[in-house]
């Protein structure tokens, strides 16, 4: 599988963002996000994610190719660190979640609802969920939010163990993970430079 991205056009409220964008991952490969704050990261994965349309150009993946994690971890609170788990992994008709378990040192924690996990616990549940879709495609903003430093470690080698496994990942972040193989790509220079839209992605925000 390759993500082929072609001369894409994003916007957020109306508002161009980025433009003539392009780029080619293929299995194995990672792509790391770069550039200031507003530069468009966040936008550019929710277009990825398919969360909204973009403006111009295109993008070979599907949607169902695609396991996004956003700022938000998405877990729920009611349920205890295995059955959240179990739950989305049921979703992608996945059954294994031992390996997202200890990748992301949960085991001890399986029992204890997620609600009363810390934000730093929380957010490691919220990145295990990643290996349970069996998606290839991880799409990561800012992921290592509320993680120390031996989360961050342990979230860099779930990720070279996917790339290893032929999976692929598009990650905004400020910080370095680790990942040799990685390649930047920083957005700045992709900044539109006619930021009139026509508010079509309103609807998505
Ligand atoms: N909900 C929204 N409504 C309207 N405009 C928005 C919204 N969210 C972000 N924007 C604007 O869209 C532009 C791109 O924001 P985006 O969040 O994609 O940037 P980013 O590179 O991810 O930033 P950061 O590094 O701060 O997370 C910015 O000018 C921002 O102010």
């Amino acid at each position: 599988m390759e993500l082929v991205v072609k001369e894409l056009g994003v916007a957020r409220g109306g508002v161009r963002v980025l433009e003539g964008l392009s780029f080619v991952l293929g299995a194995g490969q990672a792509l790391i996000l770069r550039g200031p704050n507003g530069s468009g990261k966040t936008t550019l994965l929710r277009v990825l994610a398919g969360l909204q349309p973009s403006v111009a150009g295109r993008i070979s993946v599907s949607r169902d190719s695609v396991a996004y994690a956003s700022h938000a971890d998405g877990i729920k609170g009611q349920l205890s660190v295995a059955e959240n788990l179990h739950f989305w992994a049921r979703l992608h008709a996945e059954r294994d979640i031992t390996r997202a378990l200890e990748a992301f040192d949960l085991r001890a924690l399986q029992d204890r609802l997620a609600g009363a996990l810390s934000a730093g616990q929380k957010r490691r549940l919220g990145l295990a969920r990643l290996m349970v879709t069996g998606r290839p495609l991880w799409l990561l903003d800012e992921p290592t939010v509320s993680l120390d430093s031996e989360a961050v470690a342990l979230f860099g080698a779930a990720i070279e163990a996917h790339l290893q496994r032929g999976g692929m990942a598009v990650i905004a972040t400020h910080i370095d993970l680790g990942l040799t193989s990685a390649r930047v790509l920083d957005v700045t220079p992709f900044r539109a430079r006619r930021p009139v839209g026509d508010a079509f992605d309103e609807a998505f925000l």
